[in-house]
């Protein structure tokens, strides 16, 4: 990211509020800019409204929740688009082509019956419906050759790839149709500690070759330190601190914020000991 990169997404005084018998109010007058091709990481401790917060910008939060107030505007290069005035068919391009999103649980979201080609070629079909059977391989190739999975696994279905693999899928059935913006909500989570570290590098070098932005979700700070250009902190629904990772990691002015830091062990000493080999210059100078 630039330090002048332009605003790509604004979230404008956001309320979300589930209406169950006691209503909960789940994002509480949300303010936050996302800039083109910035990591912003998304913290907080489970049930504080991340997940909330990152489905409303994409319109996929269903009843009982209900936006309550609040304009998210996606800033595109044919001008603004005002999220919440989409209407469906609008929306369904929306959501692949400018603004895209990569959940936990791969297996969850792919299709257990269908081979990796096809589920890339069907989503590029439902948007590109004249692109011809060579524009889709070479697509395919492209996309899945981009996130480190060798293309020959265009014929694996989802249970014949490793869960490092499917989320690989996931995020290259993300990058697809270019959007300029990626939704990851904890994409890593389940797992292994080593897979994990190799497919964030590869979301970082990505971004770098790409320069689409990413909302990061996690509960997982000391990994949202090594992968951020900014990082935004929740507390029962509200944002209360944005700052740059190494600001945040330095002089944390939330309580709350100060507490999660220390609450990690692995962050008493240099802040970043994996990740940052080898990106840690480029992330000083984008922060
Ligand atoms: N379908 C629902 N009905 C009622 N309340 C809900 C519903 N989904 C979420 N909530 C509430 O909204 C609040 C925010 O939940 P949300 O899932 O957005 O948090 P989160 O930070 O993403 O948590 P996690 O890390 O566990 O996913 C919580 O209090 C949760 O209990």
């Amino acid at each position: 990211m630039k330090t002048d990169a332009e605003p790509v997404l604004t979230v404008e005084d956001l309320t979300v509020v589930y209406e169950t018998e006691q209503p909960v109010t789940a994002v509480k007058n949300a303010d936050l800019t996302l800039h083109k091709g910035e990591i912003l990481g998304l913290a907080g401790e489970s049930g504080c409204g991340k997940t909330t917060l990152a489905y409303a910008v994409n319109r996929l939060h269903r009843p009982p929740a209900r936006i309550a107030s609040g304009r998210i505007t996606f800033h595109g290069d044919q001008g603004d688009i005002d999220i919440l005035a989409l209407e469906d068919a609008e929306l369904r391009a929306f959501r692949w082509e400018r603004l895209s999103m990569v959940f936990q649980g791969a297996m969850n979201a792919l299709n257990p019956v269908l081979t990796v080609r096809a589920q890339l070629r069907d989503t590029l079909l439902a948007h590109r419906p004249r692109m011809s059977r060579k524009e889709i391989r070479e697509r395919s190739e492209d996309v899945l050759t981009r996130v480190g999975v060798d293309p020959r696994r265009l014929g694996s279905y989802p249970h014949e790839l490793s869960g490092g693999m499917r989320q690989r899928v996931m995020i290259a059935m993300a990058m697809l149709l270019e959007p300029q913006i990626m939704i990851m909500d904890e994409p890593t989570t389940a797992l292994d500690v080593v897979v994990q570290r190799d497919i964030l590098r590869e979301i970082v070098r990505l971004r770098d070759e790409l320069d689409f932005a990413v909302v990061f979700i996690t509960h997982d700070l000391p990994l949202l330190l090594e992968i951020s250009d900014r990082i935004a902190v929740m507390l029962e629904g509200e944002i209360v601190e944005l700052a740059t990772a190494d600001r945040l990691y330095r002089e944390a002015s939330h309580p709350y914020t100060r507490r999660l830091l220390g609450s990690f062990p692995s962050l008493s000493g240099e802040r970043g000991a994996f990740i940052r080999t080898g990106i840690d210059e480029t992330l000083e100078e984008r922060a």
